[in-house]
């Protein structure tokens, strides 16, 4: 049922009493308000969830929205229901939905906000705002802000809505904005007196807007398909790059037919990962660098050449000029962003894929049996010296030990999902942790930003109904530790794991003055395991793989929101983890 169908009757207390066929009752409008057409708008469109914290002025937008059928999931803390709707996107591809207050909860949302639409996730921040007549004349008004000025630059569109009968229009422009071309975030400001402004129910229902076909197909042109699969064909020792846009695309089969056909080695990012299983006899993961500077033809498909590829160049892709890249991507602004692209391929990916595929026959000429025998050797070498780290059952753990473990739990769960933050439990799980199925490991993304942990974990829980493996750094955790509340709360299969190492890095730097704490370290043998505890779920704390794997495989059957404080060894880690050559160190003593 509609929730225009609520209808606000304006009736005095005589015409109330009166008998309900009295034909000027009968006659009396039926009314709607900014309130209902909002959750109107949303579901019509199908939106079904809304992740957002409440407080002024759309506290009774929430509520209304739960009583009409809308899963409404309350938060601690904006940032953590942003990152929440962000994933929520990528996992669906439907925009996510945060809700949150004006200016400072708009503020704390914008992050999220702006990491979506850095990692290309279709997201809506909806904020209420204060009026437009006393901020523009800037009186003070409670929580002043221009909030759709400071929105704009850090998202792909940003709107406002000022009259009710606008509403349908203006939730129809962020949906079609969020997730057509390469999808984003984007913002819609609805000032408080909107949601109270009354006007007739069928002028109302007449104004929504139904999107329809919001992301349309984009197809390439012919002779860009046929130039890419010209230079393909050419190739010695080609390559193909699996990014995330790969991973949301959602054209999974098309993919793994594109690589089993072609023969092509490729390798995942990391939220590629699982789109074909990390085991498959045609990943050079374990390979990365050979391939990275070895190859002669790399097809980029929804990946970008940012700093997680090294911008395409340098060292790490062998000698200048001996690589041609093929790209394909939505945006054609991407194309030639750091290095030419020999043969752009501008289109959806599920589209470019069946394309290319097309071009695929029994004419293809394969890939060269050298090519494939180089990369397997590097790939045993790195796999064996890798086992020989992991299984080791000791405490205090270190991280190998410890991933070792988690990596049986996700063979022996493969539609579970990973989220992963941190700086060395990141970039050490992305190797140990084997994937099997897509878009089962969320991470760190574009930015490398910590914080995503439980928003990512809480989204992936709601949206899939699947459990939750959560391994967390102990510091990345911290930022949004909070809402293992809010899992207690929706009662979430969602198992947090946190390596805690007594700090950021390492558990193990000194204030030098012997003033304070170093600046990296926590309060030594914290047990975040109380955390879950205090709020009726599962702390559990562990010092050995052999207990670790018991805690989690306990988690994941009975469901129950867990957390385990996994002791990991307070030398253990590296600055920054692998990047840790990003991170400017001192070289010049201060004189005394
Ligand atoms: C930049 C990267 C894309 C690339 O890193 P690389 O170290 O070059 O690659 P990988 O980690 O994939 O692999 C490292 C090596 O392991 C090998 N490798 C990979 N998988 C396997 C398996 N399964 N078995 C054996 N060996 C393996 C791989 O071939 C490489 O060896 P060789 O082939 O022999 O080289 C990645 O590190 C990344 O996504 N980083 C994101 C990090 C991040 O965002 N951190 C935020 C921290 S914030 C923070 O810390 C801060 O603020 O500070």
């Amino acid at each position: 049922m509609s929730s225009a169908a609520l209808k606000i009757q304006t009736l005095s207390e005589e015409q109330t009493a009166a008998p309900l066929l009295d034909p000027q009752i009968a006659a009396e409008p039926e009314l709607t308000d900014g309130f209902h057409l909002v959750i109107d708008a949303l579901k019509l469109n199908g939106i079904e969830t809304i992740y957002g914290v409440p407080g002024i002025p759309i506290t009774d937008l929430g509520r209304m929205a739960q009583a009409e059928g809308i899963r409404v999931i309350s938060f601690r803390h904006e940032q953590n229901a942003g990152n929440a709707a962000a994933i929520a996107g990528f996992l669906t591809k439907t925009p996510g939905v945060c809700l949150t207050v004006s200016a400072p909860g708009f503020l704390n949302g914008l992050t999220a906000l702006a990491n979506a639409t850095t990692n290309c996730f279709p997201m809506i921040l909806i904020s209420g705002s204060s009026e437009r007549e006393i901020v523009d004349l800037q009186q003070g008004d409670y929580e002043e802000m221009d909030q759709l000025a400071i929105a704009k630059p850090l998202c792909k569109a940003a709107f406002r809505v000022l009259h009710a009968e606008d509403i349908g229009i203006g939730v129809a422009r962020a949906i079609r904005a969020a997730v057509s071309g390469r999808p984003g975030g984007v913002y819609l400001d609805l000032p408080a007196k909107l949601f109270s402004q009354v006007i007739d129910a069928a002028k109302g229902e007449a104004s929504l807007v139904k999107v329809i076909d919001a992301a349309p197909e984009q197809i390439p042109a012919p002779s860009a398909v046929k130039r890419a699969l010209d230079l393909l064909k050419s190739a010695k020792r080609p390559l193909i790059i699996l990014g995330k846009g790969a991973a949301y695309a959602q054209a999974d089969d098309e993919i793994r037919e594109l690589v089993e056909r072609s023969g092509i080695p490729y390798i995942p990012m990391s939220m590629a990962k699982g789109l074909l299983p990390d085991t498959h006899p045609l990943s050079a993961g374990a390979a990365r660098s050979t391939v990275l500077k070895d190859s002669d033809v790399v097809l980029l498909l929804g990946a970008r050449l940012n700093w997680l590829l090294s911008h395409g160049k340098g060292k790490q892709w062998g000698e200048p000029g001996s690589k041609k890249f093929i790209q394909v991507d939505i945006e054609p602004r991407e194309m030639d962003s750091n290095v030419e692209i020999a043969a752009p391929l501008v289109g959806d990916i599920g589209s470019v894929v069946k394309t290319l595929l097309a071009g695929i026959d029994s004419s293809w000429p394969g890939v060269p049996a050298e090519w494939t025998s180089t990369i397997n050797a590097k790939k045993d070498a790195n796999i064996a010296k890798m086992e020989a780290k992991l299984g080791k059952n000791a405490a205090p753990m270190d991280f190998h030990g410890a991933l070792g473990a988690l990596r049986e739990v996700i063979k022996e769960r493969p539609d579970a999902i990973l989220v992963n933050e941190g700086a060395n439990t990141l970039d050490l799980a992305r190797g140990v942790i084997n994937m099997y199925q897509p878009r089962k490991r969320l991470d760190v993304g574009t930015w490398g930003v910590m914080g995503i942990g439980m928003g990512f974990a809480i989204a992936a829980a709601v949206e899939t109904g699947k459990p939750v493996l959560a391994v967390e750094g102990d510091s990345a955790f911290g930022f949004s530790g909070m809402e293992v509340e809010t899992i207690c709360r929706y009662n979430l299969p969602v198992c947090i794991v946190i390596f805690n190492n007594n700090g950021i890095y390492r558990g193990t730097d000194t204030d030098p003055t012997g003033r304070d704490p170093g600046t990296t370290v926590f309060v030594p043998g914290a047990r975040y395991d109380k955390m879950m505890e205090a709020f009726g779920g599962v702390g559990v704390n562990v010092t050995t793989p052999d207990e670790l794997k018991r805690a989690v495989d306990a988690a994941m059957d009975s469901g129950k929101p867990t957390l385990i404080n996994a002791e990991i060894d307070p030398e253990a880690g590296s600055e920054s983890g692998n990047i840790g050559s990003l991170n400017p160190q001192s070289v010049v003593k201060k004189k005394k």
